[in-house]
Formats: structure tokens, C-alpha cells, sequence
């Protein structure tokens, strides 16, 4: 491939082929990601291109194109749309992909400026938000009209869109009388999710991520698609203003956030560009937290006057640069396809590569979800085109965000070796040879062999003693596993008399590698601790499938007690008695998880194991918290804003165990709003339907003693 001659070797010949065919191949990609929401190639492999091309050209300055890439922003406005012209242009940014890219920023900024190294220069720093970004113009403080960036010129008339979206304020107070608005639209991951598995279910098509999910709900000819679809808006920065918001780009963004706009609260300030790096490496670690994509941190410079100084180049601003996260695909071969069994009985592929550096982190293992997504004939979020198997010795892309599992996300047919055989998916389990069954509606394959199945009874002994069920200190997963390797334990039942059986002398246990006679009796002491067990951490640890956390303490408040539980679900296995009707009826309990209950407990050995443990256990009833005392309870509440003295999940926790039931909109059943310093379009929607708002202070004022 030409892309492998260095550019100081190059004729002109060659230079000149070479900014043709990447002004076709970075075209075709502009169009695909920016009109269509398509993209054919990944962001990495784009800015790769897009590098290259801007190297020739600086190399040969005299054969850059007329229509060269590199003074290109996105792509023209699609067909159907009317179009609308921007009062002052819509940009890109430049990039930095290495620590040194974002020292030279600073440098060429002082530079420029002529400022020494010794005068103090600050930046901001915040994420990149990965969605599509609007230009929303206010007049007189009414939303009048809203623009994709298109060209950076013209863009696409979204109005009607963007009256749909919630961040987005029709109405604003205090505001210039010319007002653009400007920043990102984007999806939560939640919604993206929720969104995908909804179309997957019409058997409509699914988006491979959450920017082209947000791009296609946006620019839809037919608003009343977009209102049906939970995008989002993050305000950063703005175009034309009749007055200035303030002197800094940190105090202009608080001036948009007490409008009512949503801002991005990992916004900082920062005095030197190893304090930016602080904050770039403070998001990418948040990164998967966040619950929305990101691919880097932008830098501003704070001064206003100052980027009124600095100014624009052709397609990006002198004052402002985005620092990429490292790509997080890659390629690699795939070596082998391993079959592991779950607590279930669920039998997951998992890919075997050739190591491969995926977003700084070394990857050998990815999943390949299910037989379905191996055949080619299942999407899981929308990578594996239909009609591509993977097969063993294919190259293959891997995925991996944050701390997900990494995944396999797509196959390149042109490298498939001549004698690659489609994989043929067990149908007996690997582990016991008992058939592998699917039954119909499933997309997993299950092992039917039951408690007879070494690897789905150490699976179950590794749930029953984890953080959320029996949580027996010294007794974690690996010791679980030695432990039933060597016979000591088959069953959970087998845990309580391990004492008996080889504690006793302690020689037996302190024999094994890695046990003392301190350790042992610690072991042992942590299991008679948890002779006495909280129902709902029980009913977790028998490991039912369906049945997580939250479901076994939601079952545990309802029945009370062990009896009263293990008689319920014995009746409930005739969908016609009232005991299913009840179990049914609990909210948090569908129609599956209840069959699934009940199922276990008609299955002859897997209830005489059951009963065998709780001959060892003393079960403790739940009791119901007494909320009547508490000022909130039976209230709805939101919250919304930064919280300073506690995170979300606390103050949800808390208001929960209070009897108050935590909601994330405001609507007219809202009781109270809780509104932290940022708070955006909640606040203003609760003042309008009148409903009391607390500030954090207030809140914690008013559950205090409670
Ligand atoms: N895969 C493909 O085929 C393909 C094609 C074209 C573009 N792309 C991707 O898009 C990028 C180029 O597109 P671009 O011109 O939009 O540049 P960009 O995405 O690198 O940067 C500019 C954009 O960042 C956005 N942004 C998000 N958060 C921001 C913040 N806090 N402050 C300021 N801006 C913020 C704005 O929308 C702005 O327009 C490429 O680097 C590539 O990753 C991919
Ligand atoms: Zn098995």
C-alpha cells in the first residue's frame, strides 16, 4: 500500500496520487459519518488519514488540493432539510494525541501571544462529549431556531428537534438579546441501550453506537421521532451574542448554567499544562462511570480576550485543542474458541486472540456473546454485520471501553485464511457431557446437566460465597475452587461441616499450601459466623437464575421468613393458586423470575440440596423498616444538580431506606427537588409547577433524626 512510503521519499508523482485518493477515501468518510450517521471506517483509522494528508501537504505545500481535507469541517447539509447559515462559523478543533502535543498548545499559545514562559496562563479543561453538535439561537431569550454544524457554513435546519429535547430551554431569563447557544447533543449509554434493544425487538435496525444513535434521532425529517427518542444536550460554548457573557470562558459557562443549560460538571480550571494532564487522566479513569461516551478532553484558553487575541485558522481555533483518548479498537487474529460454563448452566463463547493493545490496556480474551452473534446471525449493538460468522484464524476487531468485557465487534472477511471452517457450536456440555439445550426464545445455550456439572456447581459455590450472599471471609473464589477440586466441597451445604470433616486436629487443612493453623481457624470461625443469615442474602446465594440482588431482598421483605418463603414457592408452581398470583404481584417480580423460583424448588435434587444447607443455618427474618416516623416517607423525590456532601447512589440510597421513592423527572407528582449548585431544566420545571426545592442543606436539614 503507498501509505507505507515515507513522505521524504516521495516524487511528486506520487505525492500528488497520494492527497487524491485521501481526499476521495476522507470525502467518502465525511459524508458516511456526518450525513449518513454511517461511518465505514473507525475515528482512529480517520484521523490516521487525515494526519497523513496533512503531512503531505506541509511537505508539499505546492500540491495541496483546492478541495483538500484538511480545510474541510464535516460535511454539507443533507438533502431534505432546509438549510440554514450560521451568523458566525461552527468549527472542528485540532488534535493532540500525545502529552508533548498538548505541551507545544501551550507553547505555540505564548508564543503567539508573546507571553514568557513565566507568565501565569490558565486553561480550561473538560470532556469531549462524542454526540453531534447544535447551534441554538435565542432572541430576546426565545429559542428561534436550531442548527447542525454542516459544513461549518450552512448547517441543517433542526428546529422542530431540538424543541423535543428536555435540556434544551424553549425560554431563557437574563439573556443577551443574540444569543447562540452552543454544544453537544448526545445519548446516555442507558438510553442507547434501552433504545437498541427496542428496535432489535420491531426487528428494526440497530445503531452501532451512541453518537450515531444521537446524530440519526436528531436530523430525522420527522420531529415527532426525535421526541420519542431521550437525547440529551450539553451546553459548552456559543457563537454570535449581542453583549459578552462574561471575561472568562469559566464564568461564561456558569452564566449558561444558571440560563437553565445543562454543563458538564468535570469542567476545570487549570494554571499549566501538567495540570491539564492531571484532569485528562482524572476523566479517562471516570470514563466508564460516566454513563455517556467521551473520546477526549478539550482545552480552552480561560481568557476570553485572550482567545478574542489567538483567533481562528481555517477549520479550528487557535485558543482550543481536543486531546484524544488512545483508540480502543484494535486488530488481531483469532487463535481459539473456548467454551466456558456459567453458574447456569450457560455455555459462552470466549475468544482466545493473539495479544493485542486495545486503549492502553494488553487484551488475549474477548466474548463472543452467543452461538447466534458467532453464526453471523445476531447484532449485539449493531457491530457484526449480517452474514459474517467468525470463524478461528480470522482477523478479527476488538472492542473494549473502560472496564467492560472486551468483544469481539467485527470480522475482516479479506483476510480469512483459504481453510477457515465455519465453528460448530457444541451441542453437549464441555464440562459433563450432558446435552447442551436451547430452548426457544433463549439466545443461550444451557448445559442440562444440573448439579451433576462440575463447572455449574463451583460456579454456584463461587456466588454462594460472594460479596452480596454469604460473603465468608477466606473462603473467596480460588479456594473455592481448590477446595471442590479435591472433594472437600460439592455443595454449599458442604461449607458447614467442613470443621468437622478436616478441621478437626487441623491437620488436614493445614497441610494444604498456603494454610496455617491461624488461617484455618479464622476459616472456620468466618463460617460459623454465617450460621446466621439475613433471608435476603440467602435467597441471593442459592443462585437462581433471574434472581439477583435487589429481586432476593425484595422477596425476602415480602415473605418475612425462610418458612414462609420455601411454603410459598412450593404452591406457586401451580400458575393457577394464589400463592403465584402473590408472587407475581410483587413489584420488581415478572412472570420469568417467578417461574424461574419456582422451578428450582420442584427440581427433586437441586431442593434436597436446598434443604440440606438450611439444616445448617439459622435464617433471620426480614423486618420492614419502620418509616412512619420519617418526614419523606411515601414522598417522591428528585434530585438534580452536584451534590457536594454525598454521590447519588447515597442520596437515593438514603431517601429510599426513608420510605421516599426517588424518581429521575420532574413531573407534577414530584414532591420535593433536591437542586445542587448546576442545576439546569429540573429546577426551572419544578419552580413552574410549584414544588419545593431544597438545596443539599435543606435536605439533609430535613431527614436529620430521621
Ligand atoms: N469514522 C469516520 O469515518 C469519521 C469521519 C469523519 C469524522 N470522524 C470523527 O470525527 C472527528 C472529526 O470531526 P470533527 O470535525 O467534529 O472534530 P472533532 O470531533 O475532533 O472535534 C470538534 C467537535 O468536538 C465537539 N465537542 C464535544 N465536546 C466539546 C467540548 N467540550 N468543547 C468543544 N467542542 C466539543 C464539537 O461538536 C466540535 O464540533 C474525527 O477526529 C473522527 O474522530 C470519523
Ligand atoms: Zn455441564
Amino acid at each position: 500500500m503507498s501509505d507505507t512510503i515515507l513522505i521524504a521519499d516521495m516524487t511528486d508523482t506520487q505525492a500528488r496520487d497520494e492527497l487524491a485518493r485521501l481526499a476521495k477515501i476522507l470525502g467518502d468518510a465525511n459524508r458516511a459519518y456526518h450525513t449518513e450517521d454511517a461511518p465505514r471506517i473507525s475515528d482512529a483509522d480517520y484521523d490516521a488519514l487525515k494526519r497523513r494528508n496533512a503531512e503531505i501537504e506541509a511537505h508539499f505545500p505546492e500540491l495541496k488540493r483546492n478541495d483538500s481535507p484538511s480545510d474541510q469541517v464535516g460535511a454539507e447539509p443533507a438533502d431534505g432539510f432546509s438549510k440554514l447559515r450560521h451568523a458566525v462559523s461552527m468549527l472542528s478543533l485540532s488534535n493532540a494525541f500525545e502529552t508533548e502535543d498538548v505541551d507545544d498548545f501551550d507553547m505555540r499559545i505564548r508564543k503567539y501571544l508573546g507571553l514568557g514562559a513565566e507568565v501565569p496562563l490558565h486553561y480550561t479543561a473538560e470532556p469531549k462529549i462524542d454526540g453531534l453538535s447544535l447551534s441554538l439561537r435565542y432572541e430576546d431569550g426565545v429559542l428561534v431556531s436550531a442548527a447542525t454544524r454542516g459544513d461549518g457554513q450552512v448547517g441543517e435546519n433542526v428546529t422542530a428537534n431540538a424543541l423535543t429535547i428536555d435540556d434544551i430551554p424553549q425560554r431563557i431569563e437574563d439573556a443577551p438579546a443574540i444569543l447562540e447557544v452552543r454544544g453537544e447533543v448526545y445519548m446516555s449509554h442507558a438510553d442507547f441501550e434501552a433504545l437498541n434493544a427496542r428496535h432489535l425487538e420491531r426487528g428494526g435496525k440497530t445503531f452501532a453506537n451512541p453518537r450515531n444513535a444521537a446524530a440519526g434521532s436528531l436530523r430525522q425529517l420527522d420531529a415527532s421521532i426525535t421526541r420519542a427518542r431521550p437525547l440529551k444536550f450539553f451546553a459548552y460554548t456559543w457563537g454570535q451574542i449581542s453583549r459578552p457573557l462574561a471575561e472568562t470562558q469559566m464564568a461564561a459557562i456558569e452564566q449558561l448554567a444558571q440560563m437553565g443549560f445543562q454543563t458538564n460538571p468535570l469542567t476545570q480550571l487549570c494554571d499549566s499544562p501538567a495540570g491539564m494532564l492531571a484532569h485528562y487522566t482524572k476523566i479517562e479513569q471516570m470514563r466508564s462511570q460516566l454513563g455517556y461516551d467521551i473520546d477526549g478532553v478539550v482545552y480552552k484558553v480561560n481568557d476570553l480576550a485572550l482567545q478574542g487575541r489567538l483567533g481562528f485558522r481555517s477549520t479550528t481555533p487557535r485558543w482550543a485543542i481536543a486531546h484524544k483518548f488512545p483508540a480502543e479498537l484494535a486488530w488481531t487474529r483469532l487463535e481459539s474458541i473456548d467454551i466456558q460454563v456459567g453458574r447456569t448452566g450457560a455455555l459462552s463463547p470466549v475468544a482466545r486472540l493473539a495479544p493485542v493493545t486495545v486503549g492502553g490496556v494488553v487484551v488475549a480474551n474477548a466474548t463472543l456473546h452467543n452461538e447466534d452473534y458467532i453464526a453471523g446471525r445476531d447484532s449485539k449493538g449493531g457491530e457484526i454485520r449480517e452474514g459474517k460468522d467468525i470463524r478461528i484464524g480470522d482477523w478479527v476487531q476488538v472492542y473494549r471501553a473502560g472496564d467492560v468485557i472486551p468483544k469481539v465487534a467485527d470480522v475482516d472477511l479479506s483476510k480469512r485464511p483459504a481453510d477457515a471452517t465455519p465453528f460448530v457450536f457444541p451441542q453437549t456440555c464441555p464440562q459433563c457431557d450432558s446435552d447442551a439445550i436451547r430452548e426457544p426464545g433463549d439466545a443461550v445455550r444451557r448445559c442440562s446437566g444440573g448439579l451433576i456439572c462440575p463447572a455449574q456447581a463451583v460456579e454456584k459455590l463461587k456466588h454462594f460465597v460472594s460479596r452480596s450472599a454469604f460473603d465468608i471471609d477466606g473462603l473467596g473464589a480460588k479456594q473455592v475452587e481448590q477446595f471442590h477440586a479435591d472433594g472437600w466441597i460439592a455443595e454449599p451445604a458442604d461449607i458447614f461441616t467442613l470443621r468437622d470433616r478436616y478441621g478437626s486436629g487441623m491437620q488436614q487443612l493445614k497441610n494444604r499450601e498456603g494454610w496455617g493453623e491461624k488461617s484455618a481457624t479464622n476459616l472456620f470461625d468466618a463460617i460459623d459466623d454465617r450460621r446466621q443469615i439475613p433471608l435476603g442474602r440467602l435467597i441471593f446465594g442459592l443462585g437462581i437464575r433471574h434472581v439477583g440482588e435487589a429481586a432476593s431482598n425484595l422477596l425476602a421483605l415480602h415473605y418475612g421468613t425462610w418458612a414462609a418463603f420455601a411454603d410459598a414457592m412450593d404452591v406457586a408452581v401451580d400458575p393457577e393458586s394464589d400463592a403465584w398470583g402473590d408472587l407475581t404481584g410483587i413489584d420488581g417480580v415478572g412472570s420469568v423470575m417467578a417461574g424461574s423460583l419456582t422451578a428450582a424448588f420442584a427440581q427433586e435434587t437441586e431442593r434436597a440440596a436446598i434443604d440440606r444447607l438450611i439444616a445448617h443455618l439459622e435464617v433471620q427474618a426480614a423486618e420492614r423498616p419502620d418509616t412512619s416516623a420519617s418526614p419523606v416517607a411515601g414522598k417522591i423525590v428528585v434530585f438534580t444538580g452536584t451534590l457536594e456532601k454525598m454521590t447519588r447512589a447515597e442520596a437515593k440510597a438514603r431517601a429510599e431506606s426513608l420510605g421516599a421513592k426517588v424518581s429521575g423527572s420532574v413531573s407534577a407528582k414530584t414532591d420535593i427537588l433536591v437542586a445542587g449548585p448546576g442545576a439546569g431544566s429540573k429546577a426551572k420545571k419544578a419552580t413552574e409547577l410549584g414544588i419545593e426545592t431544597l438545596d443539599e442543606d435543606g435536605w439533609l436539614a430535613l431527614i436529620e433524626g430521621a
